[in-house]
């Protein structure tokens, strides 16, 4: 404990910091002493926030005297601050921040001396600037101590006693001042009316509302208030609205007395009463609201503040972009945005305080240049500078991990830029949009202070969690601590709610508006290359998968984090407790290869008693067969139907339309860690990763990027997993409407397999796996319909495949059909399956690809997204399709070419219905038929990067002439090799 002496020096010191004489705050001090019988702990409470309100509350009582003495004074051409504050709410029956509009500012009595704008420093007198600095400093919330030269032209904040007040603002107020002054407006109508829910921009009659004793200033009354408030300003404000209103409600339970439990907030009460109807002295110069400490925010920005931290020191060290740094006096720290800011005619500076130790200012000139300060004090001691740009890196770092940034793009400098520019806008919209401009900040910033919420139980041990060696494992990045709380994760679900059309938009046109002010790809190019070229999982997969392009002139996909596992995003609930498994879902007795066991072990039990793998490492083929069918004849397989599907409410949240119903679909289960056999055992195909050498390529058919296999694949054959983030349907839906509504393309998976079988699934329950910025190698998977068009493909074949001029006629349809499998043409030649690794529900499921055919080397690896293409609200955003299969579901857009086609081959049957008759005829017209229809497919191009249109036209890609050139042309190694074998 210091001695007293040095408790009164630091109190005096403080103080003087903040502008007040050690003079004028002695004697208050001693008061005090008295008052607090010594008691210093009251005293130094919130850096002597009870000094300094009876500092001003002396100033105050002066104040009243003087103007009872003479009220003509008032006119004078120096203001006196507290009497006007006691006229405004006297004369002008102020309720609050409804003053603080253009209108309010031309109200005579509200008005203040004009200052002219560009006034140098020299023309404030001392004693006003005294003045001025004094009358920032009320209840001990200092608002600002030094005068930068525009001084006229800052905007303040102040908070009295939990309430907001603002003062008028100077006629040379800019529109910038508007916009801070309309949402501090705001924030005081919640705060203060309680009969008269004023808009911001109300005309002065609207400012008849007697202003509320303090007895009225309770959360009680309030609280509806803010509803009210919500509603007024409909749901495109509601995550603003509900900032400022909570940081309000804090500042009224401080600052009203005891709480509902009786419980008084930790400042003091004052030693004195107040007058009850003269407790919101204004300033004279313009002030906004200061909200109550709490901890810094991005989003804050909106909120107009200014003032200087009272509890921390001026930071000592300024760092410039070099790194290095220089001793500033607190002045010229003070006065760093002034100078920017002044090379332009009037300047602004908006400043918020986060905590006690934050300032967050950014000032600006009406030339639009912007400079953002952020002053932090940690105390540290053994402090060093570091360097500026392993500081961003560092922040990036942990910002990508910890607030969960969307875009991997996402950079410290273009975060700045973004406030810049939002700043600008801001500063530049007229006031009927400055509602929608603030929501618009707080909608991007709020993405970047979303808390980490810990979403996995995963005992402290580990011994549940595989690690890197598995790639069917979990991995989350949201720091150590993986234990899920329940608690806070209902929480987070169901305080949210969906957001309707409204925000959505809102949201929607804010992503778009951000990349139109910037562009954050090319500032992120700047700093880290994008991908590695010969191995995009940079060393995460077992294999190198590179990537090529011979198409166009990018080297590389566009930015995003390669993971080889599936990660948490925020809210996601995945139970992988090892508690959870029983007996009957592991095999605890099992060892080293459960294939190879004479029975199969429980672990079979989901493949209804027999694996699903066979021992050379492929899907069995009756399971696989089972899995087609189930997408090529859907009808002929069993569905769930949701009560209330997540699906259709996703698409049409008012009246979602009935469940259309969900295939039950096929699970396999592998071994885990509760098993007693090896990492080597059979029944683990998918947790070990891929194996299989495959390459990224950018394809000729303008679907982006794609994914093709090096190497020969077997049908059954383990390719990837569909790797992402775990998400709620909730997330994905804000995320989809936020962050990539407008994205080309996207990479969502819903994980929908058991959605039936689990009753009513809230929104905050559903999960889907997004591959946006966190995924691996299938997030290139492209699509390729896997036939549901069935009977017109069986119609074609039996017209103009050339195989029916080679079979008698009487051969059946079906084994038409059968000999368009066998030559293995046309559909997707992946399909996904889901995997049970480490929870026996099927909650959360692994989503692993295998083929459905022989996959020949450099053939494009294909799935069926399984999107109906004429619905435009399905989650997965309906693309024009391009997958040139004559089964694309994409019938708009289906090709010309394949449909003429078809047609063709449908008018032949128009003579000749199928099965043909065996008539002398029939082999003619077929010879025509099939020659047009030839020449029609040959004019479409053959990729010789897949069987694209058939493999009846170019089925070895690497064997036919167009695509032996190319092959020679692109000259990769493997190509070469193959080529010049031949
Ligand atoms: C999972 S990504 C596939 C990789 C993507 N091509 C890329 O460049 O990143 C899905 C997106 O690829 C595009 N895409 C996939 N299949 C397509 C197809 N058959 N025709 C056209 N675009 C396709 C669509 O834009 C879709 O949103």
């Amino acid at each position: 404990m210091a001695p007293v002496p040095a408790k009164a020096m630091a109190a005096l010191n403080a103080m003087k910091a903040i502008g007040i004489p050690m003079q004028t705050a002695k004697p208050v001090l001693k008061n005090l002493l008295k008052a607090y019988d010594n008691n210093w702990e009251h005293i130094e409470a919130e850096n002597y926030r009870v000094l300094a309100d009876a500092i001003l509350d002396m100033q105050e009582s002066e104040s009243k005297d003087m103007g009872s003495m003479g009220k003509n004074d008032a006119a004078s051409n120096e203001p006196e601050p507290l009497k006007k504050r006691t006229r405004n709410r006297k004369e002008a029956n102020d309720p609050g921040p409804a003053v603080i509009s253009s209108d309010a500012a031309a109200e005579p009595s509200l008005k203040r001396p004009k200052l002219e704008a560009d006034a140098p420093s020299e023309a404030y007198p001392e004693t006003r600037r005294d003045e001025l600095a004094n009358s920032m400093i009320h209840k001990g919330k200092i608002v600002e101590t030094s005068l930068p030269e525009a001084r006229s032209e800052l905007v303040y904040t102040k908070n009295n006693r939990g309430k907001t007040v603002e003062s008028e603002l100077p006629e040379i107020e800019h529109r910038k001042d508007q916009a801070v002054y309309s949402r501090n407006h705001k924030g005081k109508t919640v705060t203060e009316t309680s009969s008269q829910p004023t808009s911001f921009v109300e005309a002065p009659e609207k400012l008849s509302t007697p202003p509320l004793s303090k007895k009225q200033w309770t959360t009680e009354t309030l609280i509806p208030q803010i509803y009210d408030s919500h509603r007024r300003t409909g749901q495109a404000s509601s995550l603003m609205n509900s900032r400022v209103t909570r940081s309000q409600i804090r500042g009224l339970e401080v600052c009203s007395g005891p709480d509902q439990t009786g419980n008084f907030s930790s400042v003091p009460i004052m030693p004195k009463d107040e007058p009850r109807d003269d407790d919101i002295p204004l300033c004279e110069t313009p002030i906004a609201v200061i909200p109550p400490p709490r901890p810094i925010s991005s989003h804050d920005v909106g909120e107009a503040s200014h003032q200087h931290s009272s509890k921390s020191p001026i930071l000592q060290k300024i760092v410039d972009r070099d790194g290095t740094h220089d001793e500033q006096s607190e002045k010229d720290k003070e006065n760093l945005l002034d100078n920017t800011c002044n090379k332009g005619s009037p300047s602004k500076i908006l400043s918020v305080q986060g905590s006690s130790s934050v300032n967050v200012n950014a000032g600006s000139s009406d030339l639009g240049e912007v400079k953002l300060s952020f002053w932090y004090n940690s105390d540290r001691p053994d402090f060093h500078v570091p360097n500026l740009e392993d500081v961003y890196k560092l922040v990036e770092d942990k910002c990508l991990r910890s607030f969960k940034i969307l875009q991997p793009s996402f950079s410290i400098k273009s975060l700045m830029n973004e406030m810049c520019q939002c700043f600008l806008e801001l500063g530049s919209e007229t006031t009927d949009n400055d509602q929608e401009n603030f929501v618009q900040i707080n909608s991007l910033l709020d993405s970047l202070k979303k808390p980490v919420t810990p979403t996995v139980c995963m005992p402290a041990s580990s011994d549940c969690f595989l690690g890197p060696t598995l790639s069917g494992g979990f991995q989350d990045r949201s720091g150590p601590s993986h234990c899920h709380n329940d608690a806070e994760n209902n929480q987070n679900g169901t305080s949210k709610k969906r957001k309707k059309p409204g925000f959505s938009q809102s949201a929607k046109d804010t992503s778009q508006g951000l990349v139109m002010v910037q562009q954050p790809q090319y500032q992120l190019a700047e700093f880290k290359p994008l991908h590695d070229v010969d191995d995009i999982s940079k060393g995460e997969e077992r294999v190198r998968i590179p990537v090529v392009n011979e198409i166009t002139t990018d080297k590389y996909p566009p930015s995003f984090n390669y993971i080889p596992r599936n990660i948490v995003y925020q809210s996601a609930y995945l139970n992988f407790s090892l508690a959870r498994i029983g007996d009957e879902d592991c095999c605890a007795d099992c060892f080293n290869d459960c294939l190879a066991a004479p029975i199969p072990c429980s672990c079979a039990r989901e493949t209804a008693g027999d694996f699903a793998y066979t021992t050379q490492g492929v899907v069995k083929r009756e399971f696989l067969d089972e899995c087609i069918s189930m997408y090529r004849e859907p009808e002929k397989h069993h569905k769930f139907y949701c009560p209330d599907c997540p699906l259709e409410r996703s698409k049409n949240e008012i009246s979602p339309e009935p469940c259309k119903g969900h295939l039950v679909r096929k699970f396999i289960k592998e071994c885990w860690s509760k098993c007693g056999c090896s990492m080597h055992c059979g029944n683990r195909l998918v947790q070990r990763g891929i194996t299989r050498n495959l390459q990224v390529f950018r394809t000729s058919e303008e679907k982006g990027w794609g994914l093709r296999t090096l190497d020969e694949l077997p049908r059954g054959a383990f390719v990837c997993e569909y790797v992402g983030e775990v998400l709620t349907n909730m997330e994905l839906y804000d995320r989809t409407m936020q962050t990539t509504g407008n994205a080309k393309h996207t990479y969502p998976v819903l994980l929908d397999a058991d959605w039936g079988a689990e009753g009513t699934l809230k929104d905050e329950e559903a999960l889907c796996l997004d591959a946006t910025f966190y995924g691996n190698v299938a997030r290139f998977i492209n699509h390729r319909s896997l036939g549901e068009l069935l009977m017109l493909e069986i119609v074609f074949f039996a017209h103009v495949f050339p195989f029916h001029l080679y079979y008698p006629t009487s051969y059946s349809i079906r084994n038409i059909y059968m000999a368009e499998q066998k030559v293995g043409c046309c559909d997707a030649n992946l399909i996904e399956i889901p995997v049970e690794i480490e929870t026996p529900d099927h909650h959360y499921y692994h989503l692993a690809f295998f083929t459905t055919r022989k996959v020949e080397p450099l053939e494009e690896l294909t799935w069926d997204y399984g999107i109906d293409f004429d619905d435009d609200h399905h989650p997965i955003k309906a693309f024009k399709c391009r997958c040139g299969s004559r089964l694309c579901r994409d019938i708009k857009h289906r090709s010309k070419l394949c449909s003429k086609a078809i047609v063709m081959a449908d008018s032949s049957r128009l003579f000749y219905p199928s099965p043909a008759p065996d008539t002398g005829m029939w082999p003619a017209l077929t010879a025509v038929g099939l020659t047009l229809a030839t020449l029609m497919w040959s004019r479409k191009s053959c990729d010789p990067m897949t069987t694209t249109m058939g493999s009846w036209k170019c089925r070895d890609p690497v064997g036919s002439r167009k695509c032996r050139s190319l092959a020679k042309l692109r000259g990769d190694p493997w190509t070469r090799s193959r080529a010049s074998a031949r």
